[in-house]
Order: C-alpha cells, then sequence, then structure tokens
C-alpha cells in the first residue's frame, strides 16, 4: 500500500501519469463534453500505470471528481491539489488517493518535512513538486517520495508556457536527493517532447493538457513509443 503509486510508475513500460483535469490554466475546458470515466477508459485502453486527478480549484477541479475516479478505476491516483495540511492528507486517502503533492514552492520547509512524513504515515506516495534545485535541500525519506521538476510556474497560475530545459537541467540534483523517482511535469506538448525527457533519464513524466487535447490517448503512446525508437526524429 505505501509505495503503490512509486511501485507502479517504476515498473511502468511507459511511465506517465495521466491526468484529469477539467480546464487549463487560462479557464479552457479540456473535458470537450467528454465524462471523467471516458477519459480514465482511454488512459486505461493507453495502458497507463497511474492517473493524476486535478482537485485544486484554479483547474475546475473539485474533491468530488477524485471520489468519482476512484470508483471508476483501480490505478494508483494522485490528488493534486494545494496541500498545506495534515487532515488533507487523511481525507485524501478516503477519498481513494495513493499519492499527493506536496507544492514546494508553496510550503515552508518546516510543513513540507512534516507533510512527507505525514503521506508516507498514512501510505501515501509524497508527490513532491520543485522549480528550483535549493527546494531539494533536507528534504526527509527522499527514496520514498516521487521528486518532479514542474516545467511551468504554479505562483502564476501556470499561465506560463513552461520550460522542459528546466528538467534537463535539475535532473542531476534530482537524482542527487537521493529519490528513485524522477518526474517531470507540466508543459509536456507532444510525444517527441516526452521522448526527449524520458531518453534524458527521467523515470516518469506527468503529461495533462496535451493527453487531453489529443483525439487518442492511445496514438499519443505509439508516437512516443516510435519517437523513442527513432532517435534521429526527435527534436533535439
Ligand atoms: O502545481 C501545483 O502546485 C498544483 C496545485 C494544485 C492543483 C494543480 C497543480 N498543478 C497542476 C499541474 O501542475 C498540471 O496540471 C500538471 O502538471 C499537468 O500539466 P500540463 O501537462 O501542462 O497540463
Amino acid at each position: 500500500m505505501t509505495a503503490r503509486f512509486l511501485e507502479a510508475l517504476l515498473a511502468a513500460e511507459r511511465p506517465l501519469v495521466m491526468e484529469v483535469k477539467r480546464r487549463d490554466a487560462h479557464g479552457y475546458d479540456l473535458l470537450g463534453g467528454r465524462t471523467p470515466a471516458a477519459i480514465v477508459e482511454s488512459y486505461e485502453k493507453a495502458g497507463a500505470p497511474c492517473v493524476s486527478v486535478v482537485t485544486g480549484r484554479w483547474f475546475g477541479g473539485t474533491t468530488a471528481l477524485l471520489r468519482d475516479v476512484a470508483a471508476l478505476t483501480d490505478l494508483p491516483l494522485l490528488q493534486k491539489d494545494f496541500i498545506t495540511r495534515k487532515d488533507q492528507l487523511t481525507a485524501a486517502r478516503e477519498l481513494g488517493a495513493s499519492a499527493v503533492l506536496l507544492t514546494a514552492a508553496l510550503l515552508p520547509r518546516s510543513s513540507m518535512r512534516t507533510l512527507i512524513t505525514g503521506c508516507l504515515s498514512e501510505g501515501l506516495t509524497p508527490f513532491v513538486e520543485v522549480t528550483q534545485e535549493a527546494e531539494l535541500d533536507g528534504l526527509p525519506h527522499a527514496d520514498e517520495c516521487v521528486i518532479a521538476v514542474n516545467n511551468k510556474d504554479i505562483k502564476t497560475k501556470e499561465r506560463d508556457r513552461g520550460d522542459l530545459d528546466r528538467s534537463l537541467a535539475l535532473l542531476p540534483a534530482l537524482r542527487a536527493s537521493g529519490t528513485r523517482c524522477p518526474v517531470s511535469a507540466s508543459a509536456i506538448d507532444s510525444p517527441a517532447a516526452a521522448a526527449r525527457l524520458l531518453d534524458a533519464g527521467y523515470a516518469g513524466l506527468l503529461v495533462g493538457t496535451s493527453l487531453l487535447r489529443t483525439d487518442s490517448a492511445a496514438a499519443w503512446l505509439e508516437d512516443l513509443d516510435r519517437a523513442r525508437a527513432r532517435p534521429s526524429a526527435r527534436t533535439p
């Protein structure tokens, strides 16, 4: 139970956390008339090892969305919200989450430490998101955390285009932190971009908007396989 999310991602052939998010950062609808059930089904058919559910209000999320998705699938679920208190961890587990987002840019260091320990005692994988190297200092139990680089800036509600070079630059520091599962998150807008990050050494990726805007998640993943098999086809 404790590491269900982490282990599922590490064991996956295509280690993509596929996201259910109602709206993008600019308020544009991402469901396109589909139900969460249809999206989860498409992710399962595409071989998702894990699913992220955005419950944060900035993106149109609600805790009911997490409860609904948990009733639809046995895949390990990440709750993406503004988690600042330990009681939110218990609530996340009760709603069906296996992992919760802890955003370094929004949490004092002492709270981050308390929440990581709290996650582990609740049986949740801490999904720690950073944007700069200093935020990795002193993270406890890093080997039991997913540590993700957010390529966008949550302080500006992720309205920026994102910068994948941030992930490439921070990968050595993530490895040095002791995590077994470095992840790149946000702004991964094509299979070619995903291939570039996996080939650089990322153990996992979190993709929302691009998968929600494509007609077929399965075809997106097939394109990823092709991009990984043909290095010359990738964007440099
Ligand atoms: O990053 C946060 O702190 C955050 C807090 C609360 C709700 C959502 C939050 N982030 C959402 C995301 O980071 C993105 O939805 C996710 O990484 C996918 O990004 P994209 O592929 O660009 O849609």
